[in-house]
């Protein structure tokens, strides 16, 4: 059997289903709502693993997936050098977010990175410690710091509510998903006008290094056939 891991909960699980049913192929979950294991109808030979989509991409980085659907910002986050382990079949046009670095409406004369740079060596003068960047994007966010050349900062871990954190003064700036902007607005924040770092969708992604017999390429090829890919 193929292993297929989609998202357990949520919107990001719904429309997972409706994107499969829309191809012919019916996802659900067996018995109750609570049960994390699901049947795929349509197609011999894929069963269906139900999981948080933050723990997908190393499902499929350690090869326990075959595919899965997860975002694509979490999977270049979770996953070391992902596109070694892992391969895009198909940007599904859901679950779009942008990951952007968000700074103070007040800094008004702070709109770019290389602004940013500018302020947070201030910054370190002025108060003996660095900048500090709240995010939960650790890996993405410090990668795309290094290639634009912003050095003096330190990153602060938050997993939720990030947005509140300049108000709460534990951090300056921050790295963080936005989709309609309300929340950054709300808490008084700016997206930098090149500070996006990845424009995320879901996507189903293949693992490179989950074993493949000759069985499991024949279910792949036909699935792929299924869903026009
Ligand atoms: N408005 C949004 N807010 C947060 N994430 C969003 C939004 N729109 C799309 N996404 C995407 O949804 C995915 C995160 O989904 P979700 O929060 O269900 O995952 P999770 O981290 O596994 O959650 P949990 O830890 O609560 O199980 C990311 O890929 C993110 O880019
Ligand atoms: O641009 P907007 O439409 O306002 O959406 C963005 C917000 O939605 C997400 O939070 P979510 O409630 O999913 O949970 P989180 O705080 O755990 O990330 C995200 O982290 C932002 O806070």
């Amino acid at each position: 059997m193929i292993r297929l891991g989609v998202p357990s909960k949520g919107r990001l699980m719904e429309k997972t289903f409706d994107w499969f049913g829309a191809r012919g192929l019916s996802l659900r979950k067996n018995g109750n709502d609570r049960e994390y294991a699901g049947v795929v109808e349509g197609i011999e030979g894929v069963e269906l693993a139900l999981l948080s989509a933050g723990e997908i991409p190393r499902e499929l980085a350690a090869g326990r997936l075959h595919l899965g659907v997860t975002g694509s910002d979490l999977v270049r986050e979770k996953v070391a050098g992902w596109d070694l382990r892992l391969r895009e079949l198909a940007h599904m046009g859901f679950g779009g977010a942008d990951l952007i670095i968000a700074v103070p409406q007040a800094w008004v004369d702070v709109d770019t990175l290389d602004d940013l740079d500018a302020v947070a060596a201030a910054f370190r003068r002025t108060h003996g410690f660095r900048l500090r960047i709240a995010t939960k994007y650790h890996r993405l966010t410090r990668e795309f710091l290094r290639e634009h050349g912003v050095a003096d900062y330190q990153l602060v871990d938050s997993q939720g509510a990030t947005e509140g954190v300049v108000r709460n003064e534990t951090a300056e700036a921050i790295a963080d998903i936005t989709s309609t902007g309300e929340t950054l607005r709300a808490n008084g924040l700016k997206i930098l006008s090149d500070g996006m770092i990845h424009s995320s969708q879901a996507t189903l992604f293949k693992s490179n290094t989950a074993p493949w017999s000759d069985a499991h390429r024949a279910t792949l090829d036909a699935l792929e056939d299924r869903l026009g890919l």
